[in-house]
């Protein structure tokens, strides 16, 4: 299998529709379309309604032809779509017929979206971008991918590395600088100022809470508290199935649940966990030990009490302190006189203040993903990399600071450009480009 194979998928979604996209990129296009195509190879960029056949002249099916000739074209190679009727057996026939030609096989996933990068069309970001937008489920998720692809983190990481350039050439002036043993402090001075304003500017980026990656991969809603507060009928109600078992038997869930949702328009996962109690049963306790770790990694902690015997509850200042609401539930019971301090009293049972509790949740997360302003991290694989640069830079300041050497800040300087540079791609990327490809889907 050659890289400069021509490849071929179907672009749009699974069959049967109204109208499928077959989509072709490498220079067997103009054999194909010779062979195939009634109307030859279709004027560029001009979309030409065709009869398309196999080798033995069968018609596959009516449609249109779109050729774009490369460099113009989004791989950077002629690519050619066409537009058929979607129906499997067209689809079939259309990919048989095309993959039975030498140098033309099936695209892996996202290899046309890596074609285009490998050719200098879209540096990673915008790639990612490209993945992140088929998937978009949400508003949010659908703007910060749009601002990916075109260019939005690119920008910014693209300015950090110029600033840094500027930056080495002038350390670089200072470590040439032939009477001295080191660089003197007028010189190093303006750097510092340079590379303390840059610091703070990652530091500033890499204290978004996460939320660039968080509307991408969802927001996280813990539901904690004492055995039998209903917490699995809670999480029941607000996934609307039966996803947790619930019974009257306390310690009954001992694996974290989780559901999927959309709220506050932000996709959540919710986490049903163990009643929080010390057991001697050893799978009961591992149980308690997951929800805490659920609990301290969620965005919102929601701490369950059973109204009708509070007493029961884990309510040591510990958790309650944790918890971003304190819920009430079993409304509908004869509520215990002595209930604590809650934000929320609902039924999880008949769903009483059920709606208004979810209206609540919604509101805590919107208004959490609109804390921070366009994030310029969007994936671990961006943090990692900001995070590593971060400290490269203060090593360098320091190495400057402590005057001790301007040839060790030069180095860290540039290892501080390398990292950037593997966010957007341009340096030592081949061990990230198959985990960040493989993610796409076919087609694209
Ligand atoms: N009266 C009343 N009973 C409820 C309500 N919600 C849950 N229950 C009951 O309380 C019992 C425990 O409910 P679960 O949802 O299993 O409670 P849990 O907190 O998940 O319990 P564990 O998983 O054992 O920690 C069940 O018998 C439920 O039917 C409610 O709103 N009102
Ligand atoms: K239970
Ligand atoms: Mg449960």
């Amino acid at each position: 299998m050659s890289e400069r194979d021509t490849i071929c998928a179907l672009a749009s979604g699974q069959p049967p529709a109204a109208i499928c996209i077959i989509r072709l990129s490498g220079d067997a296009i103009w054999k194909l379309a010779g062979a195939l195509l009634d109307c030859g190879l279709p004027e560029p960029r001009r979309a030409t309604l065709t009869k398309f056949r196999d080798e033995d002249g069968n018609l596959i099916d009516e449609g249109l032809a779109l050729f774009m000739p490369g460099p113009h074209s989004y791989t950077g190679e002629d690519t050619l779509e066409l537009y058929l009727h979607g129906g499997p057996a067209v689809i079939e026939h259309a990919i048989s017929t095309l993959i039975k030609e030498p140098d033309v096989r099936m695209a892996e996933p996202g290899e046309f979206t890596r074609r285009a990068f490998e050719a200098g069309k879209i540096d990673l970001t915008e790639a990612e971008g490209v993945a992140d937008i088929i998937e978009a489920e949400t508003t949010a998720q659908k703007a910060q991918a749009l601002r990916q692809l075109t260019g939005g983190l690119t920008e910014q990481y693209d300015h950090w590395r110029a600033e840094l350039t500027g930056i080495l050439a002038l350390i670089e002036v200072a470590v040439d600088f032939p009477d001295e043993d080191d660089a003197p402090e007028e010189t190093t001075a303006p750097v510092i100022t340079k590379l303390n304003r840059l610091i703070g500017q990652l530091e500033e980026a890499l204290g978004d809470r996460g939320i660039g990656e968080k509307i991408r991969d969802g927001f996280r809603i813990a539901i904690i508290g004492a055995p039998n507060a209903g917490k699995s009928t809670l999480l029941n109600r607000l996934a609307g199935r039966d996803a947790a078992i619930v019974t009257s038997r306390p310690g009954t869930t001992r694996d974290v649940i989780e559901i999927r949702r959309v709220l506050g328009g932000q996709v959540v996962w919710i986490s049903d966990t163990a009643g929080l109690r010390e057991t001697e049963d050893e799978i009961e306790a591992e149980g308690v030990r997951r929800a805490e770790r659920v609990a301290a990694e969620a965005d919102l902690r929601l701490l369950m009490v059973d109204g009708a015997s509070p007493e029961l509850g884990v309510l040591t200042s510990h958790y309650r302190q944790a918890a971003d609401m304190v819920i009430v539930n079993k409304a509908d019971a004869d509520l215990s006189a002595d209930l604590p301090d809650f934000n929320y009293k609902i039924s999880a049972r008949d769903g009483a203040g059920v709606a208004e509790l979810e209206a609540a949740l919604a509101d805590f997360i919107a208004k959490k993903a609109a804390s921070v302003e366009a994030p310029v991290i969007t994936r671990a694989r961006h943090r990692a990399r900001l995070v590593e640069g971060l400290s490269c830079l203060i090593a360098a300041r320091d190495a400057l600071d402590l005057g001790t050497g301007a040839e060790l800040a030069a180095e860290d300087v540039r290892l501080a450009i390398r990292h950037l540079g593997a966010i957007v791609g341009t340096v030592g990327v081949e061990d990230v480009l198959g985990a960040v490809f493989s993610q796409f889907c076919i087609g694209k």
